[in-house]
């Protein structure tokens, strides 16, 4: 089996919210492998980002502790000069807005060749010969011309394919994903997803991929998260999870996806939101609230991530009493599955009504 490229044990964010620091990740753990894709999903305010933020040491503001293990170091150990030298070498990170990612200011050969100097990778001439062909990598046409350009001149699905370019500038290990298509297009998202895809196999690095649309997960992920109010609460590879899914959360995530028997009809969806850091139980079931008719001995009491088929984990019992009424059908979803057609894309979320 492949070593664990990054191992995160009991990573815990707070956020100082009155005076008072609250958890918005609580004690995450996951492990990501060379070449494999880990999909962290969840609505908004769950914590997806908070995670991502805080295994590249970009929250300043927050306390963080537990372990962030990435070829033998804790990054959480590391001063800004070594997390320097990491992000954007040996791990990069692509972001949702690719405007907010690049210098406005700055020609995109500057900014590509910004990050080829900071980790020193060839000589001078090299590198500028590599910049062009970092453009041609990742699908721009005319990349001579695109080299010249400033941000604001290109269109959004080429500004994101040229944060790729800088991401992937020094064969990161690994890969870190922030809603990497949301801000694009419906046929931009698929093309720069084919893209990650592709240029994750070439590297083989590994991907932690966060996103809170599930048809991008069915079409990347080997392995799915599912986080809710700062907590992992089910975790198994992703045929698993769509065709099995347990968690109250998870389940009702699924069933608002359209599936062909649904579209037209009512979908079934859960009301609430994710609760705010400082207004939740933390001692129970924290999707408790959302799921009133199940009564309280259904729920357990700090309920823990617990195994309950190879590589299939879930957390808190309610799941075995939790039921939809127009759940999903399972052959359609797993024949979706399959076919790596997943195209849900706008039903993917509880309802915030
Ligand atoms: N800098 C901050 N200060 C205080 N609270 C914060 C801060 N950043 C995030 N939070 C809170 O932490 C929780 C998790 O936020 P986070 O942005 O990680 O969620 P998310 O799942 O990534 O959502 P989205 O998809 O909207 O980005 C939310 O309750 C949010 O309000």
């Amino acid at each position: 089996m492949a070593k664990h490229l990054l191992e995160v044990n009991n990573l815990t964010t707070s956020f100082k919210i009155d005076g008072e620091y609250f958890p918005a990740v609580d004690d995450v753990n996951m492990r990501i492998r060379e070449n494999e894709v880990l999909a962290l999903v969840g609505e908004s305010g769950s914590g997806k980002s908070a995670t991502a933020f805080s295994l590249m040491g970009l929250h300043s503001h927050a306390r963080v502790s537990g372990e962030v293990l990435f070829q033998e170091q804790d990054l959480l150990k590391n001063n800004e000069r070594k997390m320097n030298k990491i992000r954007g070498g040996n791990i990069a990170m692509i972001f949702q807005d690719p405007m907010t990612a690049l210098n406005p200011l700055m020609k995109i050969k500057h900014q590509i060749l910004e990050t080829l100097t900071i980790h020193n990778t060839k000589r001078k001439s090299e590198r500028e010969a590599y910049t062009i062909e970092l453009l041609d990598r990742v699908g721009i046409p005319r990349p001579e011309r695109v080299a010249n350009a400033y941000p604001h001149e290109l269109s959004g699905g080429m500004r994101q394919r040229v944060v790729i370019a800088i991401a992937i500038a020094n064969r990161p290990k690994l890969l870190i994903a922030d809603e990497p298509t949301t801000a694009l297009d419906v046929t931009i998202q698929a093309q720069i997803l084919d893209l990650i895809r592709e240029l994750q196999d070439d590297l083989g690095s590994g991907v932690l991929l966060i996103t809170h649309d599930l048809g991008v997960v069915a079409e990347m992920a080997d392995r799915v998260a599912v986080m809710y109010a700062g907590q992992i609460v089910e975790m198994a590879p992703v045929k698993e999870l769509f065709t099995n899914p347990q968690h109250p959360y998870t389940r009702s995530l699924l069933n608002s996806l359209p599936s062909e028997e649904l579209l037209g009809g009512k979908l079934h969806v859960i009301q609430g939101v994710v609760p705010a850091l400082n207004k939740m139980d933390r001692d129970g079931c924290r999707f408790a609230p959302r799921i009133p008719w199940i009564g309280p001995e259904a729920h357990e009491h700090k309920p823990e991530l617990r195994e309950i088929a190879p590589g299939h984990q879930v957390r808190c019992t309610c799941y075995k009493n939790f039921y939809l009424d127009n759940s999903i059908d399972q052959k359609d979803m797993e024949r979706r599955v399959e076919a790596g057609q997943m195209d849900g894309k706008k039903g993917a979320s509880v309802s915030n009504e």
